[in-house]
């Protein structure tokens, strides 16, 4: 599925796409613009949506923003590479931004639910790093709900009452991150980040590199 990159190492390899999920509210947008912040080489993946643009956002930079039907149409067409309905509303990734982005031996970075990173696994599981964010408590996370300011009460009651639900899919990810300081979750996620860069099977240029090293030795 993709060429490969040059690691910081030098030693090329597969580009990985790595999948926060959490319930709504536990920190995985601010979780993700850390990350993308500080880790060169990660791509967001910006997905499609039918919900309305929250105030703050931008369209095509946190979500592309689009109707029912042109939604419909992007399924049809096969542009996404999952989809799924959440909170009433329909979210898919475009299929397009994250080819080229493997292709180029970059990593991708998603914030999906639970039945978009099945989908994903499903269909490229060696190169799926699945990571749950989970918040210290119910209290925390109806009040980081409120916090963002961004929701009115109806929508945080639905979100809150959907919590449990969603995290019922803890067991389905690779790791588990509690969010209660941010700073230690962001350093436990980017750790998770930097070792699975690392994992032999995707370093694609390893044999090369290891058969050069043994030619020096003999040579
Ligand atoms: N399957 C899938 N889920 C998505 C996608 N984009 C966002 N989501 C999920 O949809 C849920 C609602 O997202 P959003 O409305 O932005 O609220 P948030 O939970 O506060 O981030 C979250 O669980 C997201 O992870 C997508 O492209 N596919
Ligand atoms: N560890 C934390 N402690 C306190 N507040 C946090 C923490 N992590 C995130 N927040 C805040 O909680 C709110 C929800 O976080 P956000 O990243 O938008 O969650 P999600 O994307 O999972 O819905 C935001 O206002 C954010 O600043």
């Amino acid at each position: 599925m993709t060429t490969g990159d040059h690691g910081t190492d030098g030693v090329e390899r597969r580009g990985l796409m790595f999948v926060l999920s959490s319930p709504s509210g536990a920190g995985k947008t601010t979780l993700s613009r850390m990350l993308l912040e500080r880790e060169p080489g990660l791509n967001m993946s910006v997905s499609a949506t039918t919900r309305a643009k929250r105030p703050g956002e931008v369209d095509g930079r946190d979500y592309l923003f689009v109707d029912k039907p042109r939604f419909e149409a992007m399924v049809k067409g096969d542009e996404l590479l999952e989809w799924a309905t959440v909170f009433d509303n329909l979210y898919g990734t475009p299929r397009a931004p994250v080819e080229a982005a493997l292709s180029a031996g970059q990593d991708v970075l998603f914030d999906i639910d639970w039945q978009g990173t099945q989908q994903l696994h499903q269909k490229a599981s060696v190169d799926v790093v699945r990571v749950f964010i989970l918040p210290p408590s119910a209290a925390d996370l109806e009040k980081r709900l409120h916090s963002r300011a961004q929701d009115s009460d109806e929508v945080i009651r639905n979100r809150m009452s959907r919590a449990s639900h969603e995290m019922s899919h803890w067991a389905e990810y690779d790791y588990i991150v509690i969010n209660n300081d941010v700073d230690k979750a962001f350093a436990e996620v980017q750790s998770i980040l930097k070792a699975e860069r690392l994992k032999r099977e995707r370093r694609t240029g390893l044999v090369g590199f290891v058969r050069g090293l043994q030619g020096q030795l003999q040579g």
